[in-house]
């Protein structure tokens, strides 16, 4: 892990992998990180977010993993960032604690989303509270407000931000409100902070506006066809970047319709990758046969750009 370098490009929100009778399976994830770096190019990941199922997993099982995933991108990965969000503030900071004991290059945290944070003020309260655990940790602000209904705008949030957090480093941006991410690009330097986007079907557009990178489950599996468009977008070629928007796009729409959400991504990651995956846990319910099939038959009869 290479500590200081800022966090940019693309970032893959690991899935947990599970066993048949849903433990989560420490073993793979050695495998999971050489499939990452060498097939798709991805060196930086996300743990127990949204897609690693970490509002599921009780505080040993989300520790156990952080220090998994920490273990081994040690020497292969450039970052390992933890979601240590909890709807207890304790549980918080002890996830936050234990990520800065372990070494992890960053920690994320979601708005409670229970018992809401009803204005900035109270969300920063929580969030500073957490960070203060780990006071040499860049900290993210992860804004999902589709799942959490916490839907305070992050270009109010940023509004002098640094002085209640001083570790402040950036936003995990998964929202499709593209002006209040252009606001906050606008008001805050990129260089200062990290925009890192969260609505992977749409991602050109976070980066025309000025997104550092971007944080997402199918950088599991399209992680190489997304760099390719990143390089496209870097070098001003914005027909072939397009394409592959589009391309991941019409991958993602025709998904989407059959019902698309963590368990079938682990069920796409686990035929894309041939390291299983397994099961979701209750209350999300595994991928059925039939959307599996569906899924691999798209995959395969998209026609890249690069000639795949
Ligand atoms: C709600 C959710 O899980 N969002 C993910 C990360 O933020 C995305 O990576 C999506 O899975 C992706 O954009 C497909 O819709
Ligand atoms: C998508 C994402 O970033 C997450 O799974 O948390």
């Amino acid at each position: 892990m290479t500590p200081g370098k800022k966090l940019q490009g693309l970032v893959a929100a690991t899935v947990t992998p599970m066993t048949p009778d849903g433990q989560i399976n420490l073993s793979v994830i050695r495998q999971y990180v050489d499939y990452l770096v060498s097939e798709q190019n991805v060196k930086s990941v996300f743990v127990n977010g949204t897609t690693g199922e970490g509002l599921s997993l009780n505080t040993q099982e989300r520790q156990q993993l952080a220090e998994e995933w920490v273990c081994q991108g040690k020497d292969k990965l450039d970052h390992v960032i933890i979601h240590v969000g909890a709807l207890s503030l304790p549980e918080s900071q002890e996830l936050a604690r234990h990520a800065a004991a372990i070494g992890a290059s960053g920690i994320a945290v979601i708005a409670p989303f229970f018992f809401k944070p009803a204005n900035k003020d109270e969300l920063i309260a929580f969030l500073q509270k957490v960070a203060s655990e780990a006071p040499a940790v860049p900290f993210y602000y992860y804004h999902i407000p589709p799942l959490t209904g916490v839907k305070i705008r992050v270009e109010e949030l940023l509004d002098g931000i640094k002085e209640w957090i001083p570790t402040f480093q950036g936003v995990k941006f998964s929202d499709t409100d593209l002006l209040d991410l252009a606001q906050c690009i606008n008001k805050n330097e990129r260089e200062q902070f990290a925009f890192l986007y969260g609505v992977d079907e749409q991602l050109l557009s976070a980066l025309a506006i000025g997104a550092n990178g971007a944080v997402g489950s199918t950088y599991n599996y399209l992680g190489r066809k997304t760099n390719l468009m990143l390089q496209a977008f870097a070098k001003s070629d914005l027909a072939l970047a397009r394409k592959y928007q589009f391309l991941t796009g019409e991958f993602l729409s025709f998904v989407i319709k059959l019902g698309f959400g963590v368990a079938q991504t682990k069920a796409i990651m686990t035929f894309v990758s041939g390291i299983p995956m397994g099961p979701p846990r209750l209350p999300l319910v595994g991928a059925s046969e039939e959307f599996i099939a569906k899924a691999q038959a798209k995959l395969n009869s998209i026609v890249w750009p690069d000639g795949d």
